[in-house]
């Protein structure tokens, strides 16, 4: 059963990579940008006549979200037309399609938690054009997983995680917006997830909330993690509009995860307990870089 995973060397394809080695999965084909553009229809044909997948991961995105303000066509040209690309090919050859979205498909200015039924509204161009996406592929394909995550974390590519310990090394003191709140996701936790719905085989194919348990600002995240790696680094709250940023970003976007843990029985852990775990996996990595 081959799985062919676009955006392999991406923060989240890397996590697939660590929990498939930790599992002994050989069956996963983790393609670069280059071994797999999915804005290139002829490759994306080569390589499902060469591996006949039974399932395509996406993990292929335009993901930086302020630049994404002036890039417009070039975010809606990766979000939007390579999920169509991947769900077209995928409807031909019969493959399920796991594809990631974002909290920030909604606007975010009440707080109450988000169903996958709510209104999404996004208020920024990277928002659109995942929403778009989304759009696109529930539009071409039956048989689709889009998993919709918020501030994705881990030991790999870049994130806040990683942004706070080099600036908490650089800086006595940070500030840091308080007015936005969310669920931060350990990527390995959502790699794991992926992987479960593939080894179970699930069918219940549609649209789904994932992020780690708990609720917290992106104030308190950064607080926890300068306490869990041991930082001395000050944190300044900072309200949103003392924070001038290109892009807006949702005031509040915290999904229920009720239809991911009844229909495929995901086991979500609270995001402290994964903060932790990655905190622990960076040590790690830095002991190997060290020697
Ligand atoms: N990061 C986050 O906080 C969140 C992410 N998400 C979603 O989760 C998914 C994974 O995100 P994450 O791993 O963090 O993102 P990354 O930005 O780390 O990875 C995205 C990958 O996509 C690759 N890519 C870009 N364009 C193409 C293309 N045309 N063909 C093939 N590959 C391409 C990039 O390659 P290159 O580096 O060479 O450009 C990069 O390796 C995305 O769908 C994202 O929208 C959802 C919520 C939060
Ligand atoms: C670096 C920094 C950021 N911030 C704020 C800005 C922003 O509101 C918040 C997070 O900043 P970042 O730019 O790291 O994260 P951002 O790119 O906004 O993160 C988003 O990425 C996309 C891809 C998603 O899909 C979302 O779920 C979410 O994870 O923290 C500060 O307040 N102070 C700082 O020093």
């Amino acid at each position: 059963m081959n799985v062919l995973v676009f955006g392999g060397q991406g923060q989240l394809g890397q996590c697939l990579k660590k929990v498939t080695c930790q599992k002994g999965l050989d069956k996963l084909i983790y393609l670069d940008r280059k071994q797999g553009n999915i804005l290139d229809n002829k490759l994306i044909s080569t390589l499902f006549y060469e591996y006949q997948p039974k399932y395509v991961i996406n993990c292929a995105a335009y993901t930086a979200v302020d630049k994404a303000e002036d890039e417009i066509e070039l975010s809606r040209l990766i979000n939007k037309t390579g999920a169509e690309n991947l769900a077209l090919a995928c409807a031909e050859n019969g493959a399920v399609l796991i594809h990631i979205s974002t909290d920030f498909v909604f606007e975010g200015n009440v707080p109450k938690v988000l169903a996958e039924e709510d209104v999404a509204n996004p208020i920024n161009v990277y928002g659109l054009t995942k929403l778009e996406g989304e759009q696109v592929i529930a539009e071409n394909l039956n048989n689709y997983f889009i998993l919709r995550t918020s501030w994705l974390y881990s030991e790999f590519a870049n994130n806040f995680v990683k942004t706070m310990l080099r600036l908490g090394k650089e800086r006595e003191e940070l500030g840091i917006i308080i007015d936005q709140v969310g669920s931060p996701t350990y990527a390995v936790d959502l790699a794991s997830c992926i992987l479960e719905i593939i080894q179970t085989e699930s069918k219940a194919y549609g649209l789904y909330h994932y992020s780690n348990e708990g609720v917290t600002s992106w104030y308190d995240f950064a607080k926890a993690i300068f306490e869990l790696a041991g930082y001395s680094t000050k944190v300044k709250p900072l309200k949103t509009i003392e924070y001038p940023t290109k892009a807006v970003r949702p005031a509040y976007s915290v999904m229920d995860k009720s239809k991911i843990k009844k229909n495929i029985g995901a086991n979500i852990p609270y995001w402290r307990d994964s903060l932790v775990t990655c905190i622990d996996a960076l040590e790690v990595l830095k002991k190997i870089d060290n020697n």
